[in-house]
């Protein structure tokens, strides 16, 4: 039983009511894969696409979040210590876990207000992502949680570190870093497996988009 005495409050204006005035329906379509892979070029076109069509969407993307709602303790530290260790989120596992569940919930919020949630983080961990689906399809509806695996190998990505990470973690400079030092845990069914080494942003984000219109989420717009 929860003890804080929170309740959950019913909104006056209904996630349908919502969607019929987008002319659209919600879901957050979750890009996962290495960093380097291509979360952001692919999502950022795929909103770019979104946009041109009308739909109301909107990409939370690792790097920016992690600027603002999920700040590390270095980035808290005008809090004061105490805090900083308590809030703040770095990239072991259990920081990792608590970035993917808070931005779980930011999704799940964005879904119910009728929007299009992409959403672009290494997400390295099964049981993570596992995590923000079930929320967000125990609250909404089955096919809300699409799973994108944006699939480009270890070797492929280290090639393009278009912001010398890899070579930084190589030198032990960064640690826990996916794929160096810590695990990626593939997808195992995801709704969408992209390989991103073999084809351009633009053909992966049409793959997207006809995902999209395949299961009913943008008909009426595309
Ligand atoms: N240790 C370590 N491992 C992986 N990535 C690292 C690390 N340290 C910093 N970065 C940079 O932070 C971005 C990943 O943040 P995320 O919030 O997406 O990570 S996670 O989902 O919590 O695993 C990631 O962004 P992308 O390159 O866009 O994927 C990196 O730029
Ligand atoms: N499908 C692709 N083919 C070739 N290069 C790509 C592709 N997708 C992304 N890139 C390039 O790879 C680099 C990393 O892309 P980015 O979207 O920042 O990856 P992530 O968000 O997964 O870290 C960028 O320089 C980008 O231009």
């Amino acid at each position: 039983m929860d003890k804080t005495h929170v309740v959950w409050h019913a909104h006056n204006v209904s996630r349908e009511e919502r969607e019929a005035l987008n002319h659209h329906a919600g879901c957050v379509v979750w890009f996962t894969g290495l960093s380097g892979c291509g979360k952001s070029t692919v999502a950022n076109v795929v909103d770019r696409e979104l946009h041109k069509l009308g739909a109301r969407s909107f990409l939370l993307d690792g790097d920016n979040v992690r600027h603002s709602l999920n700040p590390s303790p270095a980035m808290l530290a005008s809090y004061g210590e105490t805090f900083a260790k308590r809030f703040g989120l770095g990239f072991a596992p259990e920081d990792r876990q608590e970035n993917i569940r808070r931005i779980g919930a930011v999704a799940e919020l964005f879904v119910s207000a009728g929007m299009i949630t992409l959403t672009a983080f290494v997400s390295p961990y099964r049981a993570d992502r596992n995590l923000v689906r079930s929320l967000v399809t125990s609250r909404g509806r089955a096919d809300d949680f699409i799973e994108v695996f944006v699939d480009a190998p270890l070797e492929v990505c280290e090639a393009r570190d278009p912001k010398g990470l890899y070579k930084k973690a190589r030198a032990g400079e960064i640690p826990h870093f996916t794929g160096i030092s810590d695990p990626y845990e593939a997808p195992e069914s995801p709704e969408l497996h992209l390989q991103s080494a073999e084809k351009s942003p633009e053909v992966l984000a049409a793959e997207v988009l006809a995902y999209l219109k395949k299961i009913g989420k943008i008909n009426a717009i595309s």
